[in-house]
């Protein structure tokens, strides 16, 4: 079964064979494998020949149990794994036609805790249009792209009021911090969004944030793909699982289905929260 690609939906456009994507979308990957070095010699294939595609305006959510190379998967996707392979292309122009940085500014990876450097959020906010690769595109860029009052508008429009861009970045929130790693990364416009549990450890009301914050960039064209393992927020387009080494796309939840997978996710934290044992796979969401 390893490498196959299945489609639960119907939707013909969204099977991942390597036929259908071969042209057209956004962003495409195939024949990516993953072979990784075992502890005490040897290795292990996690997965192998997978497909997959994304295109501008997609929320794709990707799901599946512990080590099933979901994260290795996306950085595959991010050329930031030198134990993957594939072939990657973006608006049909393969990877290797770009230097890996410049591929990583296109498709951008965030882990699920970034660290922010500098003396204050909008320094650390500025920090990536410092490195070297970026001033080509600066130079294109409005005067006061990195302002003060540029950075300030942009976090008010995503939402992001109540963070002072004065502060030391590390007086912020978990919350807080992880919507200035993902405000950061958007500022530098990815094409692809890859985020890995960014909202991993949040409270239901910033974990909210976050999801509004990824929706936001999808609706301005961004492909942006989750992994997740809270309950199904109804912000995903399309689902995927990855599993047994296949990756697999399976139906969205109905709103019905969304709405009762979310109380039982706050059920599941408050117990947490008390101390009690939640059962991850209960609220997991990913129809297994
Ligand atoms: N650098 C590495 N060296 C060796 N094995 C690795 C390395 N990175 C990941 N693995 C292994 O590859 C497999 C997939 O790991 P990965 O982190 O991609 O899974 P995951 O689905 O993202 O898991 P989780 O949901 O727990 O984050 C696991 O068995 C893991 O132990």
């Amino acid at each position: 079964m390893e490498g196959e690609v299945v489609s639960e939906t119907g939707n013909a456009s969204h099977a991942s064979t390597g036929a259908q994507t071969a042209a057209g979308h956004l962003f495409t990957a195939h024949d990516v494998t993953a072979v990784m070095p075992r502890h005490g010699g040897g290795e292990t294939t996690v997965f192998q020949g997978l497909s997959f595609h994304v295109d501008g305006g997609e929320v794709v959510d990707l799901t599946g149990p512990s080590g099933s190379g979901k994260s290795t998967l996306l950085t595959a996707f991010a050329r930031l794994n030198v134990h993957t392979s594939g072939t990657f292309a973006l608006d049909g122009k393969n990877s290797d036609a770009f230097t890996p940085q410049q591929w990583r500014i296109n498709v951008a990876y965030l882990p699920q805790t970034s660290t922010l450097i500098g003396e204050t959020v909008a320094d650390a906010i500025r920090l990536p249009w410092t490195f070297k690769i970026r001033q080509s595109e600066r130079a294109n860029e409005p005067k006061d792209m990195l302002s003060d009052a540029h950075i300030r508008a942009t976090l008010d429009r995503m939402g992001c009021q109540d963070i002072d861009l004065d502060r030391p970045p590390r007086d912020l929130s978990g919350g807080q911090a992880a919507r200035v790693s993902l405000a950061r990364t958007l500022l530098t416009k990815p094409r692809v969004l890859l985020a890995d549990e960014v909202d991993a450890g949040l409270d239901e009301e910033n974990a909210d944030k976050v999801a509004d914050l990824l929706k936001l960039a999808a609706q301005e064209g961004t492909a942006v793909v989750r992994i997740r393992h809270r309950a199904p927020d109804g912000r995903a387009t399309r689902m995927m699982v990855l599993k047994d080494g296949v990756l697999r796309e399976v139906p969205l939840p109905t709103a019905a289905q969304v709405a009762a997978a979310q109380r039982a996710d706050v059920v599941g934290a408050a117990s947490a929260a008390n101390g009690a044992s939640a059962d991850g796979n209960a609220t997991d969401g990913n129809g297994e």
